[in-house]
């Protein structure tokens, strides 16, 4: 390990332009969610087809989770990063011309592959670059950085779009993926921490293996879990009708609320980070205590006479919210945990975790919203405050699932520390 690397002025260097790819890949991302009515006219879509875009684009980032672990602990960070903002850009560059959903779809699973290769990636580099109780900070910081690329799509894309249409504001898009390419290549490295390809000699089953058999990938993964799929399910698919249709608050302002999804990330982050450096071993407590606090408000709001007001509305929100930061740590035990070698692959499989509870969880909800609106005879509003009441608390079962395998893979993972 060349200590003189670490915390060095060039270290700041790399963590920064890795930074600008990841801040890039989630404004790629979120890119499409602010263009769905121009999506619907330019592709004569349905809304369940404008919904398959979403899905599609999850579907490949979550999926492409472990292959990309593998591909990094093999490679390593700078080959991952370049290779993920280049697919980016040509995705982007086949949507803004894209004419129809075939070449639209087409588009976004590179988009969403490209995706899938920036974050972990990110998070591989800061073991390589800096030391201490710095890389949990720095972990959270990348999370809080990372929802700058939200701001950018929901401001000045979504302007450019407005202003001058669909085509340019993509090929801008594409621009800016291609332009995070140039400075991957000219400033991140993987530096002489890194060994090399020597470390993906070993075989790619074992290496999975290897990395899952270790109780604190499974208490990352249970951590991401538990604290990342009640936010994925709110921002992805029900939130935005639950407080429209179920709460009947107005469409602007539902919208605008979902901006505390960023302000929270960006306030919680750093202090997440601070409170994980200094004290590791209460990092499960404070994931399951924002659990509880997410659980306690959705209870509230849930039972709550009629209309929940807006003051318990807003809460609700700040706490799912707190599921973002507190996800990351799910990212601190798997880089605890593992040796440099499965890192890459660890880090991956934790962060399917969020990703499949919010799959899980978002069809079980409409399922369940469907069914009731069957029993009813079909007669009605698909969309109301009772059924709401019944499907969203399906959220219940998948958190406390969630939290007692926290609980078990706690234990096996303090048992394993106890024997080292
Ligand atoms: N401060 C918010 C961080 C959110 C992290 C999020 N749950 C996550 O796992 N993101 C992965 C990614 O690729 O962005």
């Amino acid at each position: 390990m060349s200590q003189a690397q670490l915390n060095s002025p060039k270290s700041w260097l790399v963590f920064g332009f890795a930074i600008l790819a990841y801040i890039s890949a989630i404004s790629q991302r979120t890119s499409f969610g602010v263009a769905g009515i121009q999506a619907t006219e330019r592709f004569d879509a349905s809304a369940q087809i404008l919904a398959t875009f979403s899905v599609v684009q999850l579907v490949v980032y979550a999926g492409a989770q472990v292959p990309v672990g593998l591909l990094l602990d093999k490679f390593g960070p700078r080959i991952l990063i370049t290779s993920g903002a280049l697919l980016m850009a040509a995705g982007q560059a086949f949507l803004a011309i894209s004419v129809n959903v075939p070449m639209g779809l087409a588009g976004r699973v590179m988009v969403g592959m490209g995706d899938a290769m920036v974050f972990v990636s990110v998070l591989k580099l800061l073991p390589l670059w800096f030391s201490g109780s710095r890389i949990p900070v720095l972990t959270q910081l990348t999370g809080t950085f990372g929802q700058l690329g939200q701001l950018i799509s929901l401001f000045p894309f979504h302007m450019i779009l407005l202003g001058v249409g669909w085509s340019a504001a993509f090929s801008i898009m594409s621009g800016f993926a291609f332009a995070t390419f140039i400075t991957t290549i000219a400033f991140v490295r993987n530096g002489k921490n890194w060994d090399g390809h020597g470390e993906g000699e070993q075989e790619t089953g074992s290496r999975i293996a290897q990395a899952w058999k270790q109780p604190g990938t499974r208490l990352g993964f249970w951590t991401h879990f538990s604290t990342a799929f009640m936010i994925n399910t709110f921002m992805m698919t029900w939130g935005y009708p639950f407080l429209v249709e179920g709460q009947g608050m107005d469409g602007a302002l539902a919208s605008g609320l979902m901006a505390v999804f960023v302000v929270v990330a960006i306030v919680l982050g750093p202090i997440l980070g601070a409170l994980t450096a200094r004290h590791a071993s209460q990092r499960s407590n404070i994931a399951l205590s924002i659990v509880g606090s997410i659980l306690a408000l959705w209870a509230a709001v849930l039972l709550w006479p009629g209309q929940a007001p807006l003051w318990i509305l807003v809460l609700l929100m700040v706490a799912i919210a707190a599921g973002g930061p507190a996800s990351v740590i799910g990212f601190d035990f798997a880089r605890t945990f593992n040796p440099p070698r499965v890192l890459g692959t660890a880090t991956g499989l934790v962060n399917t975790g969020g990703f499949i509870g919010a799959f899980v969880t978002i069809y079980v909800i409409g399922f369940i919203m469907d069914m009731l609106h069957k029993a009813n005879g079909s007669v009605g509003e698909l969309y109301n405050l009772p059924a709401f009441r019944v499907a969203l608390s399906f959220q219940f079962v998948m958190a406390l699932l969630g939290m007692a395998f926290m609980v078990i893979e706690r234990r096996k993972a303090r048992r394993f520390l106890a024997e080292q």
